[in-house]
């Protein structure tokens, strides 16, 4: 199922980070609705072209989370675009892409292109340092982003990011009442097939990713809890 509008669940791998034979069958074969490939660091041609050949041998949807210009490869069904809402560093929500964009703009299939805009909440988190990222943020503000990110500049997908903790379902619940055309994703700190049902009542997709490398048999109980 390639239309992400469709999903409820994905499983975010790291490229930076080891997984067995076995257990990337049991993710890949779990029920998930598509396996996310990306990491904030450490992230090389070499180790995403691995993770991507592996997951390749499944037949679930692999996407590549663009998150530097240099490891893009072919050979994923799709490509999901990050660009910060609130980084407070222009880089972050345009300059890398408009650079990106310059050098390669004749060869982009934009139909494989999807732009996610990312509001991170979790100050702590590589990608809030990486992106200078303002977390201090009212209820107000991230509702402002997430109508910012439907109305404004009609982007496929929001995604609330609180990436190694878990958020506030209240708030996921309110920015999914501010948003009907965009796509609401959700991750961050979904340990427990309770947190991942709790979530997955108000996200459109609720995304793990650190679980499956501390607890893969938990990280699978995530999918049937929302499926
Ligand atoms: C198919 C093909 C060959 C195409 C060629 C054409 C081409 C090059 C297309 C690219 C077009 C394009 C516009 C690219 C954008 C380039 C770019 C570098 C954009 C910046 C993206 C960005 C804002 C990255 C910031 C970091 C970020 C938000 C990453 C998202 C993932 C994330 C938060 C992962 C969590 O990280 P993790 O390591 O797990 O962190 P924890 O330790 O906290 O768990
Ligand atoms: O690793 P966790 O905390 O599950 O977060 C998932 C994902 O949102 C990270 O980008
Ligand atoms: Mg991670």
């Amino acid at each position: 199922m390639y239309d992400f509008r469709e999903w409820k669940h994905a499983f975010k791998l790291d490229p930076n980070k080891d997984i067995t034979d076995e257990a990337l069958e049991r993710i890949c074969e779990s029920g998930t609705d598509a396996i996310i490939v990306g990491g904030s660091d450490g992230i090389t041609l070499e180790n995403v072209l691995g993770l991507m050949a592996r997951v390749r041998r499944f037949s679930v949807p692999c996407i590549m989370e663009i998150s530097s210009l240099e490891t893009v490869t072919p050979g994923f069904d799709l490509y999901f675009i990050p660009t910060v809402l609130n980084s407070t560093d222009p880089d972050w929500m345009m300059n890398l892409h408009h650079q990106a964009v310059k050098e390669y703009g004749e060869i982009i299939n934009w139909d494989e292109m999807i732009v996610e805009g990312y509001c991170i909440m979790n100050p702590d988190c590589k990608a809030a340092a990486l992106t200078k990222a303002n977390t201090a943020l009212d209820e107000g503000d991230v509702m402002a982003y997430a109508i910012m990110a439907e109305k404004m500049f009609h982007l496929p997908i929001f995604y609330l990011e609180y990436s190694g903790t878990y958020g506030d379902p209240r708030l996921v619940e309110m920015v999914k009442e501010n948003l009907s055309e965009t796509v609401l994703f959700y991750g961050g700190g979904i340990k427990t097939a309770e947190k991942a049902k709790e979530m997955g009542q108000f996200a459109d997709v609720i995304v793990v990713g650190n679980i499956v490398y501390d607890d893969l048999a938990m990280a699978l109980k995530t999918v049937s809890a929302v499926k």
